[in-house]
């Protein structure tokens, strides 16, 4: 007998009928790891037994034979499976549930040999998670699906746990952009395809899941979009191309197939065109830490600087916003009006922020309601959200303000009625689960409350006739306890309890027990007080679950509705967020048109300068005009800023674009279709490429696609290479910049010879980081000017980088000899120096000199004064110096 309350005895192959059924439901899921419930665990066996012990660091220990050989078995408890699966999921493992789907005892009924049913309930995959404890509250978790090949292709995606669905057409060559906006945990893709897209959906961070290829025909998928949806034709919701309805029916497909037919809520699809948003690469995308600094998490990310929302589901709204800044004039003018007109109410934003923080998570609450994983808690956060939602719109109801303001205060307005059921129906705090009953107010139903008052009287009971025994055996330390074997139980200690075993108490108390320090007695009146409290607790309960199933279809019956509110309260959350961040930050609104110009005065990048305040040093801000000459060469030291300067003009466009105020005492800009940003160079040794490869093929990808609407920022293009070499590519690069691609583009270089050519191109100009040297030291001033740097200190730096002082001497000297002989020859004799690196190399390792030699051989302490100016008369001697 185990938890589960199975009798299991081996059949004549020695396979007992348990096995037996773990073995069926494990062959209909062979790629994952089959958690299969016995009482209160779920356990693992055979080759799953292993990969899970060793995974969880948990013992593996055995149980019972299978074809005369042990069965290897690990197990969890139910109660904290819950962390486990995360770390499972985590390293890559799928999950089966299976769970009991009958009493032990039903079973029984059946006979001695049958086996309690089971099945699986759900799979567990990255892409399918509602659990809190296995999300991140402030960031969407995706699951999408990718369909199509060479020609025509679509991506769809879609959060199970907040109801967002989204499809847009994108071509192979354009996964990896859309997968790094998006950063799905699981890609569904037609099995022919994995080969091919596991690399791009690694990079992506997402595993992926191969689906037989009639998964995503779009006919199938169409059909399963109606069904999901109850509708007799998509046309409401967009037309869709052939591979955005077989990406579509493929999610949804799996989406059935992972829930096992629960279903999870979702929003109706919306099809993203191309040129709603600003298209980043994976590379520009990481590059900038848009949303995720280079370490992977939010810290240090401009999102994680500019996020002062309150809200879950604010924050995963902003998050998609800046992942996915609008090409859309009007979106931005209507996002940026409503920070604006918060911004000149900074009362109100307090109020709204106030608000706010008191919603919980709508989104997700829903979602798991929608399961059947939800509990009273569950709609005790909706009930929250909704006053919460209602108290904004009040807020928001008294002022004139701008149209999204205005049209998210008309939806914060929920369901009719649901708040106020919600609020009659719960006590304050309701528990997690429903299970344990306890969360039903009292007053919300009749029935309950008289089930309830039995329970409670059955209590007050039992404690009067523990009184009344206490007096009438004269016993004043008697006790009823109860006992988990027993149930109620009159306790004495052992000396006392001679008295209830004698006439005529005898009649009453009947001995039960006797254990070391106490004998327990039943009496016939507490057993009946006991059924009686039992009956009424277990009504009370099974009243409270019925109570919950009405209140979670209530709440189902508004999903459309509920999801509505929370959207509103999100793009509040946003807005308030974002002109908080204005207020406080000085941020101002940018000027965004048609046009292909781009002037920052005092511009600022906000990581950078939110850094240096944490170490109390200032922020230089910067200038940049991209307008008349739309290709700007920076030249400058190194360490002088080039790069913060670089990414901030990104940084700008990316905010405005998203709906923010900027960092800028002004920003006036025309759209930017593309962002490039080649900043800061990464080996890629784990696909074999070198720094220099990987920043060709991106400078490749770049020349390709940038378009006149493009913004392109380019860091010391060919600097890993040599010289010449690399001065020629930079070249070839920046007269295409100019010349071709007609972009705004930023080009930090040390090629100080580029200079020149900027000055001659028409679309070209010249400007460096300021840098100065004060008593031999090197300052930078982070300040940008206009014109070329007159040097680039190069030394300098590697000297405040501790490189050895001969080192350095050494570098300061070939440098001289380099500049003197460019000088005297122009350009071309300086290419004929180059060989003076190859002869400069040993001579930097050269033998230690004369006067290095004397000095080495000197004991300053045992010098007298004479001795020591003779010495020194004697080194420059040596040193050839008089
Ligand atoms: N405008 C600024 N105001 C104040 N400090 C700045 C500014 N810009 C950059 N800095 C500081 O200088 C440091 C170096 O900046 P950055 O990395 O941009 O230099 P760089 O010129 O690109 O250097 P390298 O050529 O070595 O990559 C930054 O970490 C920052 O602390």
């Amino acid at each position: 007998m185990d938890g589960s309350g199975e009798v299991s005895g081996p059949d004549s192959r020695g396979v007992t009928p348990m096995m037996a059924q773990y073995l069926e439901i494990k062959g209909r899921h062979p790629d994952a790891l089959l958690f299969y419930r016995m009482g209160d665990f779920y356990e693992m066996f055979f080759e799953d037994a292993a990969r899970a012990a060793e995974a969880l660091d948990i013992a593996l220990t055995t149980r019972g034979q299978h074809l005369g050989r042990d069965i290897p078995m690990c197990g969890v408890p139910v109660g904290t499976a819950e962390s486990y699966l995360l770390q499972l999921i985590r390293k890559g493992f799928r999950v089966a549930i299976a769970e009991q789907l009958e009493d032990p005892a039903e079973a029984r009924k059946r006979g001695s040999k049958s086996v309690v049913r089971r099945d699986v309930v759900r799979l567990v995959t990255p892409g399918t998670l509602t659990e809190e404890s296995l999300l991140e509250a402030r960031r969407a978790n995706f699951l999408a699906a990718f369909a199509g090949s060479r020609g025509e292709g679509a991506l769809a995606w879609a959060d199970i746990s907040t109801g967002a669905f989204g499809v847009k057409a994108c071509a192979v060559r354009d996964l990896g952009a859309e997968l790094a906006r998006l950063a799905p945990r699981e890609l569904l893709v037609c099995d022919e395809q994995e080969r091919e897209l596991e690399a791009v959906a690694g990079e992506a961070g997402a595993q992926v899941t191969p689906l037989p290829k009639g998964a995503f025909e779009a006919g199938g998928g169409e059909r399963q979009l109606r069904a999901w949806f109850g509708v007799a034709t998509l046309d409401g919701f967009g037309s869709f191309g052939k591979a955005e309805l077989g990406a579509m029916g493929a999610l949804v497909d799996y989406l059935d197939l992972t829930q096992k037919g629960a279903r999870p809520h979702l929003s109706p699809p919306v099809r993203e065109s191309e040129g709603d948003c600003v298209e980043i690469d994976a590379a520009t995308r990481a590059s900038l830490e848009v949303t995720r600094a280079m370490g992977g998490g939010r810290a240090g990310s401009l999102l994680g600087c500019v996020d002062r929302t309150v809200t879950a589901g604010g924050a995963r709204l902003l998050e998609a916003r800046l992942a996915a800044p609008s090409r859309r004039l009007s979106v931005i003018a209507a996002r940026l009006d409503a920070v604006a007109a918060l911004v000149e109410r900074p009362g109100l934003v307090r109020n709204l922020r106030e608000e706010l923080r008191r919603a919980g998570d709508m989104d997700r609450a829903l979602s798991r309601l929608a399961l059947d994983r939800g509990g009273p808690r569950d709609l005790g956060a909706l009930r929250d959200a909704l006053g919460v939602a209602e108290r904004v719109a009040g807020l928001l109801g008294g002022e004139d303000l701008p149209g999204l303001l205005a049209g998210a205060a008309e939806g914060l307005w929920g369901p009719e009625g649901l708040r106020e059921l919600l609020e009659e129906a719960l006590v304050a705090s309701p528990p997690t689960l429903a299970r344990d009953g306890g969360f039903v107010a009292a007053g919300f139903a009749g029935d309950l409350d008289g089930a309830r008052r039995l329970r409670d009287e059955g209590r007050a009971v039992i404690a009067g006739m523990q009184a009344e025994y206490a007096e009438r055996t004269g016993v004043a330390s008697l006790k009823i306890r109860h006992n988990g074997t027993l149930g109620y139980v009159v306790e004495v200690s052992t000396a006392q309890a001679e008295k209830l075993r004698r006439a005529p108490l005898d009649a009453v108390f009947h001995h039960r027990q006797t254990t070391g320090s106490a004998v327990r007695f039943a009496t016939q009146a507490l057993s009946e007080t006991e059924a009686r409290l039992l009956n009424a607790g277990e009504e009370a309960l099974a009243i409270e679950r019925r109570i919950f199933g009405e209140l979670r279809s209530a709440v189902l019956a508004e999903a459309s509705g509920l999801a509505r509110v929370a959207g509103r309260l999100a793009e509040v959350d946003v807005a308030s967020g974002l002109a908080d961040l204005a207020l406080q930050e000085g941020w101002t609104r940018p000027v965004l048109d048609e046009s292909r110009d781009f002037e920052v005065r005092g511009g600022r990048h906000p990581v950078v300068e939110a850094a240096l305040r944490r170490q109390g040093k200032p922020f230089v801000a910067n200038d940049c005009d991209l307008s008349a000459r739309p290709v700007k060469l920076l030249t400058g030291p190194n360490m002088g800023g080039k790069s913060t300067y670089l990414r901030q003009a990104a940084l700008l466009a990316v905010l405005a674009q998203a709906g923010s105020f900027v960092p800028a005492e002004r920003l006036r800009m025309g759209l930017v279709s593309r962002l490039f940003s080649r900043v800061g160079a990464s080996d890629d040794l784990a696909r074999g490429r070198s720094t220099f490869m990987v920043e060709m093929v991106e400078t490749a990808a770049i020349l390709h696609r940038a378009d006149d609407r493009s913004l392109v920022l380019l860091d010391e293009i060919g600097r890993g290479t040599a010289t010449w070499d690399g001065l020629s590519i930079a070249w070839a690069v920046l007269e295409h910049l100019e010349g071709v691609s007609r972009c705004r583009a930023i080009f930090a270089t040390h090629y100080h010879e580029l200079a020149e050519l900027a000055a001659r191109l028409p679309g070209s100009a010249s400007a460096h980081v300021a840098a100065t040297e004060w008593n031999g030291d090197l300052v930078f001033l982070h300040e940008v000017r206009e014109g070329a740097a007159d040097r680039s200190y190069g030394v300098q730096v590697a000297r405040l980088a501790g490189l050895p002082p001969k080192v350095v001497a050494r570098a300061k000297a070939v440098l001289r000899a380099l500049e003197a002989r460019a000088r005297e020859g122009g350009p071309r004799a300086l290419e004929d120096e180059l060989p003076l690196f190859a002869q400069a190399a040993p001579e930097v390792m050269r033998e230690p000199s004369a006067v290095e030699e004397r000095l080495g051989t000197v004991r300053p302490d045992e010098l007298s004064p004479r001795e020591a100016l003779e010495l020194v008369y004697e080194l420059k001697r040596l040193a050839g110096d008089g």
